[in-house]
């Protein structure tokens, strides 16, 4: 009998996937384990650090659905992208929620010409779809992501067209905005972005979550704005969204220039992110938990909540007021309003309202 199907039947199966044929990888904190006819390396992996764990710790968040085996399998695909993508897979775990998985693990997620492609591709669909209305962004195996794939920056910059200096410089600056928009293009989204963070989140991993809404991480998260160190300055977000995200402009100009390593207790203190999670599996189920919470809410109070934060980001609070007065006179007059108001009333949660698609 073929020995990976027969192990598959037993229920340590849930908290592991198949990597290769003597290999597993562990939903909770991505350690690969090798196994030979039988199940008990990863009963005992499970066993000696997730068991005793799983209804939470000291410091950290354990995520209240994490007994759900559904829940960790619809969050860690390893099914691989969903076309037309081929760097992203991207699914629905729960009613009105949009999960995108960045998928390159083999690459540790590196950002590759595709992959900035698709993002723009992605999170332009995502703006329209009517029946999406919070998103989390995660990244397929052992880690977050590696930032940009160093093999294509080598091609795409450092070998750009052109017959002329004038040529060249413009279509290198065509490259850099090109490359922007896939992050801009998470800020411009008017559904809440939610992003999971696991393992190293390197160099233009850090551009991408400073342009999300919500940032969440697991103990043994860490974060680089590695630029310098590969010769650049920082270009498709980092030094202009990171000053926004943390208080301190000391630590900010520490960060993006010496190329230190930040790990999750100091991103939690500094404010770089909100929650951190004992393990992945932990962060998958409370980041989907808290997209669950946002897209019960109304759509119109959502987003528009969404997108007065940001423009009151970068404008006084006299114009942020203006423009909050000028938005709200419309918004005001939807029927989101009154459902909501009269669920509170009766002392009911705002996802018992059905409100209509936005
Ligand atoms: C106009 C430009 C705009 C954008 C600018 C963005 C800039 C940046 O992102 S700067 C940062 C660039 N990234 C790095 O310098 C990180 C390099 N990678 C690592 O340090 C490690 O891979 C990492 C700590 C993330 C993970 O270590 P681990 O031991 O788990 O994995 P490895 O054995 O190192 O790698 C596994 C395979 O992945 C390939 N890989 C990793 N990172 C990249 C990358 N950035 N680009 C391309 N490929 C990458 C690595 O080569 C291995 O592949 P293989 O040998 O085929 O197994």
């Amino acid at each position: 009998m073929e020995p990976v199907k027969k192990k598959r039947t037993s229920a340590i199966w849930e908290h592991f996937e198949l990597v290769s044929p003597r290999k597993v990888r562990c939903f909770f904190c991505s350690k690969e384990i090798r196994f030979n006819d039988n199940t008990s390396s990863m009963l005992r992996h499970y066993r000696a650090l997730h068991a005793k764990k799983r209804s939470g710790g000291p410091g950290s968040d354990s995520g209240s659905r994490l007994s759900s085996p559904a829940v960790l399998r619809a969050m860690s695909s390893s099914a691989g992208p969903t076309p037309p993508y081929t760097t992203l897979a991207v699914s629905r775990p729960a009613p009105a929620v949009t999960h995108v998985e960045i998928h390159r693990p083999d690459k540790r997620n590196a950002m590759n010409k595709a992959f900035w492609r698709e993002m723009v591709e992605c999170f332009s669909e995502i703006s329209e779809d009517q029946d999406c209305r919070a998103v989390v962004v995660s990244g397929a195996g052992k880690t977050f992501t590696a930032g940009i794939d160093i093999v294509d920056l080598a091609g795409e910059v450092l070998q750009p067209r052109g017959d002329d200096t004038a040529r060249i410089s413009y279509n290198i600056r065509k490259t850099i905005t090109h490359f922007q928009e896939s992050f801009s293009a998470i800020e411009r989204c008017p559904k809440p972005v939610l992003v999971a963070i696991h393992g190293a989140c390197v160099g233009g991993g850090v551009d991408l979550i400073t342009a999300c809404d919500i940032r969440l991480c697991t103990q043994d998260a860490w974060f680089q704005v590695k630029e310098v160190d590969i010769g650049l300055a920082a270009d498709v977000g980092t030094l202009q969204r990171l000053p926004k995200v943390i208080g301190s402009r000391s630590l900010v100009n520490e960060l993006a220039l010496t190329a230190r390593k930040m790990y999750a207790d100091e991103a939690k203190s500094s404010g770089l992110v909100s929650r951190v999670f004992q393990h992945k599996a932990a962060l998958m189920a409370g980041a989907l938990e808290m997209a669950e919470e946002i897209a019960g809410r109304s759509p119109v109070a959502v987003q528009g909540t969404k997108i007065n934060l940001l423009y009151s980001r970068d404008h006084s609070v006299e114009e942020g007021l203006q423009f909050m007065a000028a938005w709200n006179m419309s918004m005001l007059q939807t029927a989101d309003l009154m459902k909501s108001a009269q669920a509170s009333m009766e002392k009911k949660s705002p996802r018992t309202v059905a409100f209509a698609k936005l």
